[in-house]
């Protein structure tokens, strides 16, 4: 029965995700900071009620952020496995993945700003 493996293999992949997802918060510093500015931006968004589609971005940064996080988290993890020692292709990987994160960030950053400067000035 093909479906069914289909749908047990699909379950078993979203049962791995999470395990990944957990490991990454209860290990990960980055993340975990991450995750601490998401409650805080959350409460302020009930605070200052804050609009569906202001919401809806907030989400999306939040999850751009965290998503690609968690990704460099990968690469570095990956990166450091394939080369322990200094390698300066390694570096410049670990680099860009980085870079990656800095420019969700920063554009996340600028949504906020734009979301809670009127409110707060
Ligand atoms: N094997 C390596 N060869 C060359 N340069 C490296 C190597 N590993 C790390 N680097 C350089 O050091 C920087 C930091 O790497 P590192 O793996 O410590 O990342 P990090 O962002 O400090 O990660 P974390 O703090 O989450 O462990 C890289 O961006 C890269 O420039």
């Amino acid at each position: 029965m093909p479906e069914r493996h289909f749908i047990r293999d699909r379950i078993r992949s979203v049962g791995y995700a999470f395990k990944g997802a957990w490991l990454l918060l209860s290990t990960e510093g980055s993340i975990q900071v991450q995750a601490g500015i998401a409650v805080a931006v959350t409460v302020a968004g009930w605070y200052f009620r804050i609009s569906p589609t202001e919401w809806m971005v907030q989400l999306l940064a939040i999850g751009m952020v965290m998503g690609i996080e968690g990704v460099n988290t990968a690469v570095e993890k990956l990166a450091d496995y394939i080369q322990p020692g200094h390698d300066e292709r390694i570096g410049k990987v670990k680099d860009i993945s980085a870079g990656a994160v800095l420019l969700a960030s920063i554009m996340a950053s600028i949504a906020g700003l734009i979301i809670y400067l009127p409110r707060i000035f």
